[in-house]
């Protein structure tokens, strides 16, 4: 298992973030509210009002109470008006009592009521809250550049965020519940500050322990699963390929089944071990600590016990006190647990708001340029190098060349050897690490990216194959313009895709892929024909495939560049293929080798040059012969 990718040796981590940084993480709770407001300013107001209403009710029964059993010992104590109930109601003598039971019964039912309301408030809430996440985070992530999506530390804090997205919705709970609770020992407080001062301070004896213990086991459970991302990401991935219908058909041919389930189980196993530690370690240390809670509160119980027998409280008093001491003991330590269990939430929070603070590095500049449409005289690479972030080897280097306008450029070279990244660097995916490429002597870091992708079409040899209808499979190629039909018929005709459509059963309203129900899926060169046409869709200056037909069958790759060239007329085009009967067709051609250019010319100029290409060409051409 060692060759696992993203796998770091040490399964515990050493250390766990300081006070300071927790403290510093409890700074998000403010962003974190002021997103839950931006959700809506009606519930969290409600939420906060009917909690306050909450917050007082316990001090409240427990005063109704007290009167209750203070008025049973004063009427145990009179002379009984008669022998039936009838008697003692006639002559007055349970009006006391019955106001309040009355006042004990209603503010048991209001306070049914309240945390109901309070509930479905926020549930409500929650949902409204974890949904306004979930868009705030895909609208941050189209804004960044694709590098962050290449790179594997960023698709751990993607997917941490993701899990945040999703997972935090009880924190909106426990902080108002954490505001309620406050209150609540306020009140009740003051009113045993009230009859007996210094009992108070046996509280701090029950909850600092437990205090102590859960921040330290929140940070540990913290840097725990934030040190196992990407095993969890892996998990997530095992998972996947072992059940899932793209993989399907290779899994059970392969026999992987087997494979993927020992593979799983393994890394599974790993990380339930830490977890069971970190669980039972806490779990040992909360029994001992709420015994010494237990302790403190019995010490307190039996004093106030003492009290009543000699006389100086009142058995309601007992009866206050006592529940008084119990509620506040109890409240005491959920609000410090909830303390360091908001701060250890608002670690996993930390995850959520360092998504947002990645920025996007490919920008437009402050005063950008517009891209030149129509354009003139050609796109250049001028010495054009570039290195993948975070890696040292130069892809491409001393790139030079240049594709006239109107023309179509091919580019041909080994697995490897540079051709996508060309693509990537030209269509400003990524920028270039030195020289630099113009469009029209404007160079492309003069533009705004959603410039310069509006004016390209480009389909990948990874295209995407949306589990949506026919229609929005060619829409998505210019999506505002996904419900004109005569565009949409246009490029499908000008694909070859319209042949595809005509043949399924509910033509462009059939829902595409396997994914949903009624789906039907297409072959690999029916998919790549209505990939092209997403292509078509743009009003491209300069359309690029590359390798979208390599699974085309050859009447349909003759007959797809065919239109292409006739299209691309006047417009520029960028080919990427490994099949020379397409490669041919191009007015230029370079050979690229390890990033550089190793030769470049014409179809005819290539072969005659007898170089690299026209020993491919000749041992492809012998394989028709
Ligand atoms: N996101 C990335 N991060 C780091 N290295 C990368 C990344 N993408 C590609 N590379 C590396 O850059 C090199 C060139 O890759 P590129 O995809 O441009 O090749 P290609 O010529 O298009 O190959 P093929 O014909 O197989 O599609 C390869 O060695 C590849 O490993």
């Amino acid at each position: 298992m060692s060759d696992l990718p993203g796998r770091r040796p040490p399964p515990i981590p050493e250390t766990t973030p300081t006070l300071r940084d927790q403290l510093d993480n409890l700074a998000h709770l403010g962003r974190l509210i002021a997103q839950i407001w931006r959700t809506s300013k009606g519930l969290t107001t409600a939420s906060i009002v009917l909690r306050l209403l909450a917050a007082v009710q316990p001090v409240a029964v427990l005063y109704a109470a007290k009167l209750i059993v203070d008025e049973v010992v004063r009427l145990t104590a009179i002379t009984p008006p008669g022998p039936t109930i009838l008697d003692w109601f006639n002559a007055g003598a349970l009006n006391g009592m019955i106001g309040f039971l009355a006042l004990e019964l209603a503010l048991v039912l209001a306070n049914d009521l309240v945390a109901r309301v309070t509930g479905l408030v926020d549930s409500v809430l929650s949902e409204l809250h974890s949904n306004q996440v979930s868009v705030e985070l895909m609208e941050h992530a189209a804004r960044l550049d694709l590098q962050h999506f290449e790179s594997a530390e960023y698709q751990d804090r993607l997917e941490r965020a993701r899990r945040q997205a999703a997972g935090r919705n009880a924190l909106l709970s426990q902080i108002f519940g954490q505001a309620q609770d406050i209150i609540t020992v306020f009140t009740l407080a003051a009113g045993l500050f009230f009859y007996a001062p210094w009992l108070i301070l046996l509280l701090p004896l029950s909850f600092i322990p437990s205090v102590w213990g859960e921040a330290r086991f929140n940070s540990l459970a913290y840097m725990l699963s934030r040190w196992r991302t990407p095993e969890r990401r892996e998990l997530e991935y095992l998972r996947h390929i072992g059940a899932s219908a793209e993989t399907a058909k290779e899994v059970k041919l392969f026999g992987l089944g087997g494979y993927l389930v020992t593979r799983f189980k393994k890394l599974a196993h790993q990380i339930f071990i830490e977890n069971r530690r970190v669980a039972t370690l806490r779990a040992s240390w909360g029994a001992l600590f709420s015994a010494i809670a237990s302790l403190a509160y019995y010490a307190a119980y039996g004093y106030i016990v003492w009290r009543t027998i000699t006389g100086a409280f009142t058995l309601g008093d007992l009866a206050f006190l006592s529940g008084s001491f119990l509620r506040l003991n109890g409240l005491f330590q959920r609000i410090l647990l909830g303390f360091t269990q908001i701060a250890g939430q608002s670690m996993y929070l930390d995850d959520l708001f360092s998504f947002f603070q990645i920025e996007p590095t490919v920008l437009a500049p402050a005063d950008a340029k517009p891209f030149p449409a129509p354009i003139r005289s050609g796109i250049v690479f001028d010495n054009v190098g570039f290195k993948y972030p975070e890696t040292n080897t130069w892809v491409v280097r001393n790139l030079s060349f240049v594709l006239p306008a109107g023309e179509t450029l091919a580019l041909v070279g080994e697995n490897g050897a540079g051709k996508t990244t060309i693509v990537k660097l030209l269509t400003r995916l990524y920028d270039p690490s030195e020289g630099r490429i113009t469009i029209d002597e404007v160079d492309l870091k003069d533009m705004a990216p959603v410039d310069i992708h509006t004016h390209v079409g480009v389909i990948f040899q990874d295209f995407i194959r949306y589990s949506f209808s026919a229609r929005d499979n060619i829409g998505v190629g210019r999506i505002e313009a996904r419900e004109d039909q005569t565009r949409i018929d246009t490029a499908a005709e000008q694909s070859l895709a319209d042949g595809v459509i005509a043949k399924l059963p509910k033509g462009y309203d059939q829902q595409l892929g396997r994914l949903f129900r009624q789906g039907r899926d297409l072959s690999g060169g029916e998919w790549q024909k209505v990939a092209i046409a997403r292509a078509y869709m743009r009003d491209a200056e300069l359309i690029i495939l590359d390798e979208p037909t390599a699974a085309l069958d050859a009447k349909a790759e003759a007959e797809v560049f065919a239109r292409f060239k006739s299209l691309a007329a006047g417009k520029s085009a960028v080919i990427i293929s490994h099949r020379f009967s397409t490669v041919r067709m191009a007015d230029r051609i370079l050979v690229l080798d390890n990033g550089a250019i190793l030769e470049a010319g014409t179809h005819e100029q290539l072969v005659a040059l007898k170089g690299r290409y026209a020993e491919l060409f000749e041992l492809q051409a012998a394989g028709y012969r």
